[in-house]
């Protein structure tokens, strides 16, 4: 039981932590929409709890200076009293000496939340000041309220071929019923995650914290400053140092003997449905400029830029005075208590095609058409693409190579990612027509829901049946349950209420960022008979959409060929040039981008991730002290190279840890990346009550017949009903040097068992 005096201490905390983020956004410069271009822009729901995380982490420092890292505890137990309590009983709660009068703060919010909203209705109230984050100061461009204006419809028509009509009125970003005993429970996946886990509604939400595999974090003051020196004693080196000695691919390229470039950009696309870690943004909801190397005090204390070595290849010294530094803003800070920082995941954890359904209830609502249960197309280059998005500040390329709008914003962050994009959508449209055909009364929303539910599971199958198998070894997948059961098998019967389907720093940070080293510098197009219409340069297309627009090269269609005919990078410690030196760089601007190598790795040390061989024990390796004991699971090589860039193994981040363990035998990967993403795929599996194969009390699953029917389907023929020029196909979706199949000989889902 808390006594009042602590209570008080806590409360004043908080108020004074308020007063200083308030009076911090004031000064606080910031970069007009699009001159910083990011992939992880925070959305207005991250912008909100990155408010309330940054006052708690303030007070979390007030308190623990004064009364040292024992008083958490009891604070905490205020906190959680505070946001229990309604309006009444918190006013009540020994507030009168504030001057904050809480009466209409909303019951429904946390009370830090609450406390935002209450000034800034004070402040509109007084005319003026007190812009900030997460109310209405989102950045114009990219949020979702921002989508949901600008899509409103019309640009959709293009050049007037309309596919699809789409007359979006009064859409609305209802979501479902906040009881998870509401039988609307039972029957429809939410879009955020909501109920998943009816005991623990909100576990795995988008909008929610990832998880620890080891419970713990490296921050050097135990709160949230990034781990910065080495066990010796001395600075840790660079990222970008790590990067140039351990990951540069140099001039000969490995690529794989076996595995195609599709399994690269599948990998993607699953990454771009569960984790969407924001960065931090700047008070008035635009991105911080964090590219000066004095940025984390001259802009904001959430800029953390990498220092490139003087004599750097590609990221040369600014001037004779001016060293360069790689731009880094700090993933924000969404933690809800007091103590250790938290990031979060935008979208919804699970395995639920967040790339094309969206991650909140409103973006759901940007990309349906509201008409037959149809997603919305513009088919004005006469193929499909998804809408476009003419108002997205982010996009390098303008009118009329537009970017486009999807479930995930980060759709445009090179061409790759739209054939996946497109070939989904269509692929819930052309299932949507065959539903309207044979249930004519049903409505809109009957037809998206039951289309949705048949998408997600054949995604899920395709994920556990064909791209883990090329990436984990047999054991793996065994010993965490990853292989689907075989036609006639029965329903899976491993669903748990108490695996918690949350990503994992680690494997959202470090390990499932290998396919990086997957990516190739040349993205080919191919026609149907597999001759070559060239290729483009990634470096020169990162937030760029004109090559999907190249309707005489094919359009998207030759960019899809072209994935499953050429050859991946090999899975190892090097990275392609423009993986490593061109990441957002605008055309013809050297240097103007950023090396996501060296970004993974100071993410990793960002997000507080452990060095690797803490992680040893865990994922069922030996502890080591010395580089010795290091021998037996990288190579020689490997571990040469290392030791030129670090003072002591038990310095060796995590990213670059798990790219340089020897592969295992059979799979692509290391046993530590090999066991966190076996880990995550376990709990996003065994942790998801709409998995596709379970059969869960009050839960309208599958019945065994038609989790055959889910079982049958191949990512080929998917493909070959959504593709105008592929008439044959790989057996083996991933594998270089497939055989060969007509797409006739595949057969389609057999939707009319589905009913
Ligand atoms: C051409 C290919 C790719 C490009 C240009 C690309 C680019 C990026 C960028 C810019 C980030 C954000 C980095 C940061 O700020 O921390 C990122 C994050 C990430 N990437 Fe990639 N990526 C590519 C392929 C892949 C592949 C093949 C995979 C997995 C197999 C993957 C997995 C991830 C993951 C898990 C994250 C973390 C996402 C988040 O935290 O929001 N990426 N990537
Ligand atoms: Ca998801």
């Amino acid at each position: 039981q808390v006594n009042d005096t602590t209570r008080k201490i806590v409360q004043d905390a908080l108020f004074e932590a308020l007063n200083s983020v308030d009076s911090a956004f004031q000064s606080e410069p910031s970069v007009a929409d699009g001159a910083i271009v990011s992939s992880q822009i925070a959305n207005a729901e991250s912008k909100q709890a990155q408010f309330t995380g940054d006052v708690l982490e303030v007070a979390t420092q007030l308190l623990v200076k004064k009364y040292g890292v024992g008083i958490l505890i009891d604070a905490n137990q205020v906190l959680e009293e505070l946001n229990a309590g309604d309006s009444a009983s918190r006013k009540k709660r020994s507030l009168e000496s504030s001057e904050e009068d809480l009466d209409d703060v909303s019951e429904s919010t946390s009370f830090v939340a609450g406390l935002r909203q209450k000034r800034q209705s004070r402040d509109k109230r007084q005319g003026g000041g007190g812009g900030g984050r997460g109310g209405d100061g989102g950045r114009g461009g990219n949020d979702q309220d921002g989508r949901k204006k600008r899509d409103s419809g019309e640009n959709t028509s293009g050049g007037g071929k309309t596919e699809y009509s789409n007359p979006v009125s009064n859409q609305t970003c209802k979501g479902p019923p906040k009881s998870c005993s509401d039988p609307v429970h039972d029957r429809i996946r939410s879009i955020t995650g909501y109920c998943n886990n009816r005991a623990k509604a909100t576990q795995a939400n988008s909008v929610t914290a990832v998880r620890r595999l080891l419970g713990t974090t490296s921050y050097t003051d135990g709160l949230g400053a990034i781990r910065n020196t080495s066990v010796t004693g001395a600075a840790l080196p660079s990222t970008r140092l790590i990067s140039n000695k351990l990951h540069d691919e140099g001039s000969t390229p490995n690529f794989s003997p076996s595995v195609n470039h599709l399994h690269m950009q599948i990998g993607q696309f699953i990454a771009h449905d569960i984790i969407f870690m924001p960065s931090s943004t700047a008070k008035d909801g635009s991105s911080l400029n964090c590219t000066s190397c004095s940025s984390p005090t001259t802009v904001s204390s959430n800029c953390a830029p990498i220092p490139a070595p003087s004599d750097d290849k590609y990221f040369k010294p600014v001037s004779s005075t001016e060293a360069r530094c790689i731009r880094l803003t700090r993933a924000l800070n969404g933690q809800s208590g007091f103590g250790v920082r938290t990031q979060i995941d935008q979208n919804s954890h699970y395995l639920d095609m967040s790339s094309v359904y969206g991650s909140s209830d409103c973006e759901a609502g940007t990309v349906r058409s509201f008409s037959n249960g149809l997603l919305k197309v513009y088919s004005g280059m006469g193929y499909a693409l998804p809408p476009q998005a003419p108002n997205d500040t982010n996009c390098q390329s303008t009118n009329p190579y537009y970017c486009f709008t999807a479930g995930d914003f980060r759709n445009c962050l090179h061409p790759g990612l739209l054939p996946l994009h497109t070939v989904f959508i269509k692929e819930h449209n052309r299932l949507a027509v065959m539903v309207k055909a044979r249930q004519p009364s049903w409505n809109d929303e009957q037809i998206y829901q039951f289309v949705r539910r048949v998408m997600v599971a054949q995604w899920q199958h395709i994920v556990y049946n064909e791209y883990l198998p090329k990436l984990l070894t047999d054991k793996y997948l065994t010993d965490f349950n990853l292989k689907p059961l075989k036609p006639g098998q029965g329903p899976f019967k491993g669903y748990d209420t108490n695996m918690n389907a949350a990503l994992s720093a680690e494997f959202a940070a470090s390990a499932f960022r290998f396919g990086h080293s997957q990516s190739r510098q040349d993205f080919a197009r191919q026609d149907a008979a597999n001759k070559s219409l060239g290729a483009y340069d990634l470096g020169y297309n990162i937030f760029y959409s004109d090559q999907v627009y190249q309707k005489t090269l094919g359009g998207w269609e030759t960019m899809l060929m072209g994935l499953i005919k050429t050859a991946a990078m090999q899975v190892d410690r090097y990275a392609s040039f423009p993986i490593r030196n061109q990441l957002f760089e605008i055309r013809g601007k050297n240097a103007s981008g950023v090396d996501l190598i060296a970004v993974n790795i100071m993410r990793g040390r960002d997000v507080g991730l452990l060095p690797y061989v803490k992680y040893r024990s865990l994922v069922g390796l030996s502890t080591i002290s010395t580089w010795n004991e290091l021998s037996s699971t990288f190579s020689a090589a490997n571990l040469a190279a290392l030791k030129t860039v670090y003072a002591d193994p038990a310095d060796i981040d995590l990213f670059s840890g798990i790219v340089m363990e020897t592969p295992l035998a059979g799979g692509q990967l290391g046993p530590t990346a090999s066991w966190i993403i076996a880990e995550q795929f376990r709990a996003l599996k065994t942790g998801d009550r709409f998995y596709y194969e379970n059969q869960v009390t009050n839960t309208v699953g599958f019945t065994p017949d038609q989790i055959d029917v889910i079982r049958r389907v191949k990512l080929a023929k998917i493909f070959c009903q959504n593709t105008d020029i592929i008439t044959t196909i790989n057996t083996d979706m991933f594998d270089l040097n497939s055989s060969q199949v007509a797409c006739s000989s595949i057969p389609d889902i057999d939707l009319n068992k589905l009913f």
